[in-house]
């Protein structure tokens, strides 16, 4: 058994604030899963493992020591009744068509200051001959579509998939989940380095739309069809039907701008479109949502140095 001495009291801010911020992000992806996690100390404390003399009960009975006062602070049911969204760190996607000026939105937004994740970027990573990705790429499409140096030939790649859906579904279903899991470790990253929002660069965002429900914004980059063609055409360097099978693989823009909260027109010259970036980083900015998450992340920080404090002297005298 675990002795704390007189001072034992000191765990429950300690714990609460510790377990608060570990668990904090994760609120806003799985709040029924971080409740459920919230009943561990109480199943040890039936449990009971103190009365025990095997091995694995001591064990839990420094775990459950550990963790029981979580159980009972303010700071954890807040947390375990999930925090007002508002209070939280919050998740911007942005969406588009292909060639529809995401990147030049997100150039703007970076200029800005703002912390960006490009799924593109990431889909790129994951595919690269190391990853599991690249394997499954490799077993299902063959080493036709690989270059000489062993990394995926993106064009050909692309050549196959835009034009047959049921192979841009297998793409999708090999990548998607890598991409996905490497968007997660980044959010927590910029969630550690105490950014107050993220915006997510999700080009398939409202075609798969199973991450929309995290947003707190969805805003997407639009452009009207005609412009649309013209840029992907010069840009890719492709025929008007290879332009048009690319676009015709993605949810048309006029739909998804229904579906998106706030709109960026880019058709027009890249003046007018950076003045509606100004604006919408305006709006984002415009909050003091975050002084409820320095409040946290002060008293975790005074929480653990309380509980350092107090395991040095014990152990140490
Ligand atoms: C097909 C691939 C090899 C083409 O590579 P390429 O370098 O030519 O294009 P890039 O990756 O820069 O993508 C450009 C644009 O194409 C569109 N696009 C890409 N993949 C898809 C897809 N599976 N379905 C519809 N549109 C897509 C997006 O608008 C994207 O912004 C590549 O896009 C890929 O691996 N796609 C599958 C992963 C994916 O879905 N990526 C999109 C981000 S979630
Ligand atoms: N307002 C604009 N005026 C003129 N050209 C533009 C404008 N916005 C973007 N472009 C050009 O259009 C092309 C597509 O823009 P961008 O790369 O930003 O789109 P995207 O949505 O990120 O594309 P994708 O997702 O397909 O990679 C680029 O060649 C870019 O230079």
């Amino acid at each position: 058994m675990v002795y704390f001495g007189e001072n034992w009291f000191w765990l429950f801010p300690v714990t609460s604030a510790g377990m608060g911020w570990t668990l904090y992000p994760c609120v806003q992806f799985k709040p029924k899963l971080v409740k459920y996690l919230y009943l561990i100390p109480w199943i040890l404390y039936l449990y009971r493992p103190c009365d025990s003399t095997s091995v694995f009960k001591p064990c839990l009975a420094v775990v459950s020591r550990l963790t029981l006062p979580s159980a009972f602070t303010p700071a954890v049911i807040l947390t375990a009744s999930r925090l007002p969204a508002e209070s939280t760190m919050f998740l911007v996607g942005l969406s588009g068509g292909i060639a529809s000026g995401k990147s030049t939105v997100v150039a703007v937004l970076r200029e800005l200051g703002c912390a960006v994740i490009d799924a593109d970027v990431i889909a790129r990573e994951v595919v690269q001959p190391h990853f599991k990705a690249y394997r499954q790429i490799v077993h299902y499409f063959g080493t036709e579509i690989l270059l000489e140096n062993g990394e995926i030939n993106r064009e050909a790649l692309g050549n196959i998939i835009f034009s047959h859906p049921e192979k841009r579904q297998l793409l999708n279903s090999i990548t998607h989940p890598e991409i996905q899991k490497e968007m997660l470790k980044q959010i927590w990253k910029y969630f550690v380095l105490g950014y107050r929002y993220v915006i997510l660069d999700i080009p398939l965002l409202f075609e798969t739309n199973r991450l929309t429900k995290f947003m707190k914004y969805t805003v997407l980059v639009y452009c009207d069809p005609p412009t649309q063609l013209s840029r992907l055409m010069k840009r890719n360097r492709l025929s008007q039907a290879e332009a048009e099978a690319r676009i015709a693989s993605q949810l048309p823009l006029d739909e998804k701008r229904k579906l998106a909260s706030h709109v960026i027109d880019n058709s027009g010259d890249r003046e007018s479109t950076r003045q509606q970036v100004l604006k919408l980083h305006a709006r984002l900015e415009d909050s003091l949502d975050f002084l409820w998450a320095r409040l946290v992340a002060g008293t975790v920080v005074a929480g653990l140095g309380g509980l350092v404090y107090l395991l040095l002297r014990r152990f140490i005298s």
